[in-house]
């Protein structure tokens, strides 16, 4: 049975961590982002990242950060996935030598085809709808807007949360999927219940798939 991976993102706490580890996520992410309600010092990233067992990915979003404050984010988790989500070039992406992901910022109008190929060395894309603050806004794209063509893993966010995540992976059949204000109970500080019942639905929506399969 194909599995689809979950990323839990935005994460302050202890407590939010092991949630999210005990409820079976894939990777968690931190926001490097001054502006972002979740936004986590480096510092503070790394002492959270040490509660992860083995297998479970570190990921740092930057939004349009300066070469200083990506430099001080590696150092601090040199495991760590990068997770653009501004405006930053191919180049900006590459520079920095890691695995990286890539945000498209969905709405009508938008080419991913040409996205997608700009960005050929990004490890996936990943589909947010187009919020003012570049993210982390609970909003959901119309997901017709995605080609069925995408030549490259795909994550799909965006406003995503226990009630509508199976019909999303049914729908796009993504890689992964990643949350952020869909297990809240306030921005940045998540909900242990709502992680669970997210986690639970997206498995539910890997064996329908499964059995549509046989
Ligand atoms: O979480 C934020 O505050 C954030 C700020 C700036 C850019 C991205 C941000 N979060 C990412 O946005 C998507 C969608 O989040 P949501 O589930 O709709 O709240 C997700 O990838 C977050 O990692």
């Amino acid at each position: 049975m194909s599995r689809t991976r979950i990323k839990i993102c935005g994460l302050t706490r202890e407590a939010d961590v092991d949630a999210a580890v005990a409820a079976g996520a894939d990777a968690i992410g931190f926001v490097f982002y001054a502006k972002s309600p979740r936004h986590v010092t480096p510092q503070r990233a790394a002492e959270l990242a040490r509660r992860l067992p083995p297998f479970v990915t570190p990921v740092g979003l930057f939004v349009n950060a300066s070469e200083a404050q990506l430099a001080e984010g590696l150092a601090a988790l040199p495991n760590m996935l990068v997770q653009f989500h501004g405006d930053e070039s191919p180049a900006d992406c590459e520079r920095p030598g890691r695995p990286f992901l890539r945000a498209a910022r969905m709405e009508p109008g938008f080419d991913l085809l040409d996205f997608v190929q700009q960005y050929s060395n990004a490890q996936a894309i990943l589909l947010d709808a187009h919020v003012d603050g570049y993210g982390g806004g609970g909003k959901v794209f119309d997901w017709s807007l995605i080609p069925r063509n995408v030549h490259s893993p795909v994550v799909l966010s965006g406003g995503l949360h226990a009630g509508n995540v199976a019909e999303g992976i049914l729908r796009v059949r993504p890689w992964a999927v990643d949350v952020s204000s869909g297990v809240e109970e306030a921005k940045g500080l998540k909900d242990a219940a709502l992680i669970r019942q997210f986690c639970d639905a997206v498995r539910e929506a890997d064996a329908r798939i499964a059995d549509l399969q046989t």
